[in-house]
């Protein structure tokens, strides 16, 4: 069974790079990928994509039709190939035996996919079927502002509560600045603090209160290094995935077979009482 790896983070933190690199390293690994572009607007593909929202929806097309602008026109793209993924998902499945990874690059403004319904119902179609890892890349240069830091940490720990899926953290560039002081950051709280006091604004308060929030995400959550320019830690990137697939197997996937099943029980019930209620008025 493929482990599906979902790519997401803010514009600009390295996803597509770290996509072309990760497929490389899979590759050199002797590990076969099946590759998917979700980004609709990305004028090239610079990996060997099998699957591209682009096939399916033009996106300037979609900007013209429905009079929309970029960011409304990436969400109905992705809205329109949310509603036909589930033959994306048979053509993952016809592949099984013959594929070890499923990588997914996702839009460049985040929020299009991991905030979206359509985001939401591609991961879940991804992960009732097979294990899958959500990857959070971020832009280690950025985060060495502690605010920056503790907003990407928000982020991540978002998407971790919308899918409900494993999350690795993947702190890239480590070619430009190493990325250890994230990791201590995430294991120190007295540490960021006395950072966060060295930028002192009302934000740098607010990012205070809430990296006490965030200790228990910090628990949970699996976080490396990487640079995406150079291959340097895709290796052990590579084996942490492998822990996060388990945590999918041993968690994530029991509670996610809960849910759905307790949703489709609850949309059957307001289907079966919709019914009742149009054979009274008939
Ligand atoms: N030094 C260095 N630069 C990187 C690395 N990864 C990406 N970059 C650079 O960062 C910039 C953004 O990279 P992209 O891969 O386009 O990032 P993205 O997140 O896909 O960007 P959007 O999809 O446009 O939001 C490019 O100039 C990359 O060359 C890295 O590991 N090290």
């Amino acid at each position: 069974m493929p482990t599906v790896l979902i790519v997401l983070g803010m514009a600009g933190s390295g996803k597509t790079t770290f996509v072309q690199r990760l497929i490389s390293t899979l590759a050199m690994m002797g590990k076969r990928t099946y590759n998917v572009n979700l980004d609709p607007a990305v004028l090239e593909v610079n990996f060997p994509a099998n699957i591209d929202i682009r096939d399916s929806v033009k996106y300037k097309s979609v900007m013209k039709t429905y009079k929309l602008g970029p960011n409304g026109a990436i969400l109905t793209c992705l809205n329109i190939f949310a509603a036909q993924f589930d033959q994306v998902v048979k053509l993952i499945e016809q592949k099984k035996g013959q594929v070890d990874y499923v990588v997914i690059d996702t839009p460049g403004q985040i929020e299009a996919f991991s905030q979206s319904a359509s985001g939401q119902i591609i991961t879940e179609s991804l992960a009732c079927t097979f294990p899958t890892v959500n990857l959070y890349i971020a832009d280690t240069v950025r985060c060495e502002n502690p605010n920056t830091f503790t907003s990407n940490m928000l982020y991540s720990l978002s998407i971790l509560y919308k899918s409900k899926l494993p999350m690795l953290v993947c702190f890239n560039k480590n070619d430009i600045l190493d990325h250890t002081f994230a990791l201590e950051w995430m294991q120190d709280f007295d540490l960021l603090d006395q950072n966060l006091s060295k930028v002192d604004t009302y934000l740098s308060s607010l990012s205070r209160s809430l990296s006490l929030v965030l200790e228990e995400f910090y628990r949970t959550v699996e976080a490396c290094g990487v640079s995406a320019r150079t291959g340097k830690g895709f290796e052990g990137m590579i084996e942490t995935v492998g822990r996060c697939r388990g945590e999918y197997f041993e968690v994530y996937h029991r509670e996610m077979v809960e849910r759905i099943k307790d949703r489709n029980a609850k949309e059957k019930e307001a289907l079966s009482a919709l019914d009742v209620a149009m054979k009274q008025q008939q």
